[in-house]
């Protein structure tokens, strides 16, 4: 006997594989209709074109069976890029770019210019109906300035340090979402805030998810980005970890660079209601199914102490 896939015999083993996925993602398709999920699409896990148009599939495929996902991208290597090509150099204090006039400007150009449409046009090309903003589009993303400060080595005083214009949300603004028909539209958002007085604020794309995805009591929120999730000091991944575990990871120094304001803003999310909190590896194709639509899931999940109270789906 020929089936439809034009294999010969009994069902072959592949088929019935599909066929058991497809019965794992039953309930969480049931769960997950009419969420929004917020997914935040890092610049080190864009890669290649394969890459993108898969993640772009992912993103039509998750609007297709009734979920509202809303994308909020980084570009962190591509800005990086750019400031070489025009010569400027750039430092980065706890994982953010120290940011001054100049490189605000380009900043804002690459994030809401190139990476932005780069993104709605791969999923309008999947068959999604994208609309690029910028935080700045109906005061979306209200910013104030951040600033940090270190205790200083050899006199242990802490000073403060200006990191220029590195903004923090201060408010999301949800009229835009209000405007916008969420069931037909997917929103791609580039970390650009505005400040009281109409300045443009460079924020850590990872902060600006988190605060959207709290502002919208998102299900889920999902970090891509180009590590298999959290790792330990021997490289083997966490999958899951609570704000105890993160201050001993810090404190031994494990977790650095560009992975404290991830870890940050998804213990901060979880804190404010959102359901799960998972960093993944973009790099994985499909990887945003997997997570969503299998027992396991993959990478990193953070949740808030209680085991009894932060688990996602
Ligand atoms: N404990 C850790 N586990 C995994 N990655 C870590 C850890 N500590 C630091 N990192 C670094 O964080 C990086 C991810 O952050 P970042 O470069 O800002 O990514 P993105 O551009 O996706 O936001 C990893 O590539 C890795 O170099
Ligand atoms: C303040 C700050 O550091 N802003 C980031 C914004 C982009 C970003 O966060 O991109 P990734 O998610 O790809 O790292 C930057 O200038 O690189």
């Amino acid at each position: 006997m020929t089936n439809r896939a034009g294999r010969t015999g009994t069902l072959n083993e592949e088929l019935l594989r599909k066929a058991a996925t497809l019965q794992e993602a039953l309930p969480y398709l049931r769960r997950f209709a009419g969420e929004v999920f917020v997914i935040k699409y890092g610049g080190h896990a864009m890669g290649d074109d394969t890459l993108a148009k898969a993640f772009a599939e992912n993103i039509v495929l998750l609007k297709q069976v009734g979920i509202h996902p809303v994308i909020v991208h980084g570009g962190g290597p591509q800005i990086g890029r750019m400031l070489e090509r025009l010569k400027i150099h750039s430092q980065f204090v706890d994982g953010l770019r120290v940011t001054d006039r100049e490189t605000v400007d380009i900043v804002e150009m690459v994030l809401s210019g190139s990476i932005n449409k780069q993104i709605v046009s791969a999923i309008q090309l999947a068959g999604g109906m994208a609309i690029g903003l910028s935080g700045k589009d109906g005061a979306l993303i209200q910013a104030r300035k951040l600033t940090r400060s270190k205790a200083d080595p050899d006199s242990n005083i802490e000073r403060i340090l200006d990191l220029g214009f590195v903004g923090e949300p201060r408010h999301i603004n949800p009229d835009i979402f209000n405007a916008i028909d969420l069931d037909a539209v997917i929103p791609v958002i580039a970390p650009i805030g505005v400040g009281k007085n109409g300045e443009t604020f460079n924020i850590n794309a990872d902060s600006a998810a988190g605060a959207i995805a709290s502002a919208l009591g998102a299900a889920k929120l999902i970090m891509l980005t180009d590590v298999a999730g959290v790792l330990d000091k021997d490289g083997q991944l966490l999958p899951v970890l609570t704000p105890r575990d993160v201050l001993v990871l810090r404190g031994e120094g494990v977790i650095t660079g560009g992975m404290i304001p991830k870890i940050e803003t998804c213990l901060d999310a979880v804190r404010n209601g959102v359901g799960a909190a998972t960093i993944l590896d973009g790099r994985v194709e499909n990887v945003i199914l997997l997570e969503t639509f299998t027992e396991h899931g993959v990478g990193t999940m953070i949740r808030r102490d209680d085991p009894a109270d932060g688990e996602g789906g």
